[in-house]
């Protein structure tokens, strides 16, 4: 289809229950395969149960059997991609018939100021008008017809406006068909091309080309309460490709056949026909006419039995319409009536009573006329219709106006009456028919694969194989002449023109000024191809089967090749180009990079050569300026000097003034011995200035350590004093603590208890404190204690005023002969000396203080204090 840019269709035929709607499914299912990828297939593919559902039935010949014909368009892409499927059947512009005749007359006839406006051009054109290849009517002139069109509009006062108006809008039509898309990005996506076309089109219908190009090429679709703007790809443009696949209801002979057999029965007949037409006399015809040698095969032609039904005014379906328009007629008379006129037909033989028989292609079929009449009638009164039209469901008001709107609608051919005036309208055996007729012009247009189904056995049943039913139905169907015809017949031919383009690039010599003849000739020559395998006709090559195959394969694989090597090519094209380019790309990089960094280095050394100059000036100022102090000052001395030394040398030195005049200079004259002696005390003075210098620096020297070691004497004296005090104070707290303690317990004890202050606290031993109430135990160590505490006190204060003492004689504040350093380390040994001694004894006084309170069964008091008193004491423990 993709190759030869023609519509396919595949028509699959034979009897009832042979396998057709299968084969259309497994049809639908290859080709969804092959061009599948958008998933409308699988869509396509579900309509299969829908239509079974609704359109087939159970008869004595197949449980599923269609009862309804069914042709599956499925439409392809450009890319032989599934893009969309229809199932009805609808009128096509086939070769030799034309599009509405306004468009033609348009063209032809428009005045040359409606030309201008519209833009028009002549009918052929415009892409809608060239479908097919005829733009005339014999002895009709287009351009006169138009000047009848417009006159008739200013008859019935149709204003000239409304006709521009009509008319721009049959040229946007044309236009519009003239339009074409270009792929604007990897999806596909697609926009329609600004050319001469878009811009007439949106012109003429009154927009803007972005508007009219933005609703080519997307589509608004709605989601929920959203709508989105979905680009379209070119895919989803229908390009008029496709292929057909038609699956109709399969030749019918039951024991009792009616009026539904003789229509199957009919329609089956017209499509062998068109079998016959294209492999027969169609493909005979061919050979003949571009005069190959042929011998002509004979085939069983239908054409007579096709002539029994629709020969006018005496074919079966002209009587039959006849006799239903007859108020009065019968089945019966129907029947007499085909026997009265039809009984001379070879192909019809009239029976008993109603029946008749028709030799059809597939056999003989009897055919029993009762119901016919009313059949064929189809009655459907308007007062049904109407009450249709009123129903509240939408279906039946929908199927009503349609019938309502076609019986309003002139109807021509024939016609009958039934049930009134009113519902005049086509019987179903004419409409069966115009159908039939419109289904073989769509056909027509395509080139037709078919398929032949065979039924193996009548009994539905798997396994079974009647040998003689499967003969039969070879025979009458004409594949074994169709086999004959095969294996002598050429089935692919293809114009000289279009094999020598297709093939001829694979010549290995070049053949460009040559003939398209010439050209395939050395083609089959290349190849080897065999003469009894071709024939070479007047227009055309006819091959047999499978000799195109090889020339196919080779082309491909030639062009595949090709195209490797050009895109190698291209590659390497691409690589050198983007080398060169970089190449290129560094140099003027480095250029630019060299100018600039040289302008930068230029006002560089510009600066630098200017803070040169600037560091110049300032130094030689600055020197400039201290030479001249230098100067100043040596002068000042000078004079100084000088004026000093005449000064002091006054009375020695003779002032000698020049007898000259006013102008001259003063001179001064002095002694030699005077001046000898003078530098003399100058050495002298200086020697002693740096004498005493040196003095002074060892004295600083000194100073300093003396300083130093001051200094860390008094934080030695600040460090011990600190610690001397600190185990003061500790002392201190201790024994007042205690003291307080035991002076509480005494006087809870005994109030009279007196304290002997003059007890000696190493007599606390040897006087037992024995006394039964236990008052002189307790105010002797009371007494102890006290006397522990003014130790304590005295001793301190001496070893502070000692220390003290130390430190002003040490400072100097305090004359004093003896070494301080040495007197203060006898201080300390004598200090730590009486801290053990006074330690052991405020030890051995607790001892004694415990066991006491033990001993005299004021434990828990004693206790009670001790633990307390002990208990301070161990955080703050002498050391
Ligand atoms: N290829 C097949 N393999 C197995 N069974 C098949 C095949 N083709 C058909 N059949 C069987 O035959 C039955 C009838 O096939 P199908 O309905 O396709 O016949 P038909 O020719 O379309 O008949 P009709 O003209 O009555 O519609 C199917 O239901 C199936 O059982």
């Amino acid at each position: 289809m993709i190759r030869d840019e023609v519509n396919q269709s595949i028509i699959i035929s034979g009897e009832s229950g042979a396998g057709k709607t299968e084969t259309a499914k497994i049809a639908m299912q290859y080709l969804a395969a092959l061009g599948g990828g958008s998933g409308i297939e699988y869509e396509i593919l579900k309509t299969n149960p829908i239509l079974e559902a609704f359109g087939n039935a159970k008869t004595s010949r197949n449980d599923n059997s269609s009862r309804f014909g069914k042709l599956i368009e499925i439409q392809f892409s450009e890319t032989g991609k599934i893009s969309g499927a229809r199932i009805q059947t609808f009128v096509q512009c086939a070769d030799g018939e034309r599009s509405y005749h306004i468009f033609y007359q348009l063209c032809a006839g428009a005045p040359h100021a409606l030309r201008e406006k519209l833009n028009l051009r002549t009918a052929d054109e415009y892409k809608y008008l060239r479908q097919s290849s005829c733009f005339s009517i014999a002895g009709v002139d287009d351009a006169e017809e138009f000047c009848v069109v417009m006159e008739a509009l200013d008859v019935v006062h149709v204003s000239k406006e409304d006709q521009e108006s009509v008319f721009a809008m049959l040229a946007a039509v044309l236009w519009l068909g003239n339009t074409s898309f270009t792929v604007i990005d990897n999806e596909n996506h697609v926009e329609a091309v600004e050319d001469e076309s878009l811009s007439t089109v949106a012109k003429l219908l009154g927009c803007s080309t972005g508007e009219l190009n933005l609703a080519l090429s997307t589509r608004k679709m709605r989601v929920g309460n959203d709508t989105i703007i979905q680009k379209l790809t070119l895919s989803q443009r229908r390009t008029g490709r496709s292929i057909s696949i038609l699956d109709i209801y399969g030749f019918e002979s039951f024991d009792r056949n009616s009026f539904e057999q003789f229509c199957i029965n009919y329609a089956n007949e017209r499509l062998q026909q068109h079998f016959n037409r294209h492999l027969f006399k169609l493909e005979q015809e061919e050979y003949v006419q571009d005069g190959i040698d042929w011998a002509r095969v004979d085939f069983e032609d239908n054409q007579d039995c096709l002539n029994l039904f629709e020969k006018k005014p005496l074919g079966l379906l002209s009587l039959l319409d006849e006799e239903s328009t007859f108020p009065n007629g019968t089945d019966l008379t129907f029947a007499n009536k085909l026997k009265q006129h039809l009984h001379s037909n070879s192909y019809f033989r009239g029976d008993r009573g109603k029946a008749f028989t028709v030799n059809h292609y597939a056999g003989e079929v009897t055919y029993d006329t009762t119901g016919f009449l009313e059949k064929n009638r189809d009655l459907l009164h308007l007062d049904s219709i109407q009450l249709l039209s009123q129903c509240s469901c939408p279906l039946p008001q929908i199927f009503a106006s349609n019938m309502l709107n076609q019986s309003e609608k002139p109807v021509a051919g024939p016609l009958f009456k039934a049930g009134g005036a009113e519902s005049q309208k086509l019987s179903v055996a004419t409409k069966f028919k115009s159908q039939l007729f419109q289904l073989m012009q769509r056909l027509e247009s395509t080139t037709p694969h078919f398929i032949r189904c065979i039924k193996p056995n009548s009994l539905q049943s798997p396994g079974v194989y009647e040998q003689g039913l499967v003969l039969q139905q070879l025979r009458c169907c004409g594949v074994l002449e169709v086999v004959r015809i095969s294996r002598s017949g050429f089935p692919t031919r293809m114009s000289h023109q279009k094999f020598a383009r297709r093939y001829g690039f694979l010549l290995l010599e070049s053949a460009a000024s040559q003939d398209p003849l010439s050209v395939s000739v050395a083609i089959l020559h290349q190849f080897n191809i065999l003469p009894e395998m071709y024939q070479v006709g007047y227009t055309k090559l006819f091959f047999r089967t499978g000799q195109i195959g090889v020339l196919e394969d080779t082309r491909n694989r030639t062009l595949h090749g090709i195209l490797r090597v050009q895109s190698v090519f291209r590659g390497h094209r691409a690589r050198v180009y983007i080398k060169e380019l970089r190449k290129g790309i560094t140099t003027l990089q480095s250029f630019i990079i060299g100018e600039k960094v040289r302008k930068e280095y230029a006002v560089l050394v510009r600066r630098h050569r200017a803070a040169v100059s600037i560091q110049k000036r300032v130094k030689s100022k600055r020197e400039m300026n201290r030479y001249q102090k230098l100067c100043d000052a040596s002068v000042a001395i000078q004079s100084v000097v000088r004026g000093w030394l005449v000064r002091r040398c006054s009375s020695d030195i003779g002032f000698l003034r020049s007898g000259f005049k006013g102008a001259e200079p003063e001179e001064v004259l002095v002694k030699a011995s005077f001046l000898a002696e003078l530098q003399r005390r100058v050495l002298k003075a200086e020697a002693a200035l740096r004498e005493k210098e040196e003095e002074n620096d060892i004295l600083k020297q000194r100073l300093q350590q003396y300083e130093s070691r001051w200094f860390e004497y008094e934080v030695k004296m600040k460090s011990m004093e600190e610690v001397w005090q600190k185990q003061m104070r500790s002392l201190q707290s201790s024994l007042s603590i205690a003291r307080k303690s035991l002076a509480v317990d005494g006087s809870s004890r005994n109030s009279d208890a007196s304290v002997n202050d003059d007890q000696d606290p190493t007599s606390l031993e040897a006087e037992p404190l024995t006394e039964s109430n236990g008052t002189r135990p307790m105010s002797a160590g009371l007494s102890v204690i006290s006397r522990l505490a003014e130790e304590l006190e005295q001793r301190s204060q001496v070893f502070g005023d000692d220390a003290k003492f130390l430190v002003e004689v040490k400072s100097g504040q305090v004359d004093a002969s003896l070494n301080p350093d040495r007197e203060l380390r006898r201080l300390k040994q004598m200090f730590e000396a009486w801290k053990k001694d006074y330690g052991m004894r405020l030890r051995e006084t607790k001892v004694i203080l415990n066991k006491l309170g033990n001993d005299q069964g004021g434990g828990a008091a004693i206790d009670k204090v001790k633990k307390k008193w002990w208990g301070r004491r161990n955080s703050s423990r002498i050391n």
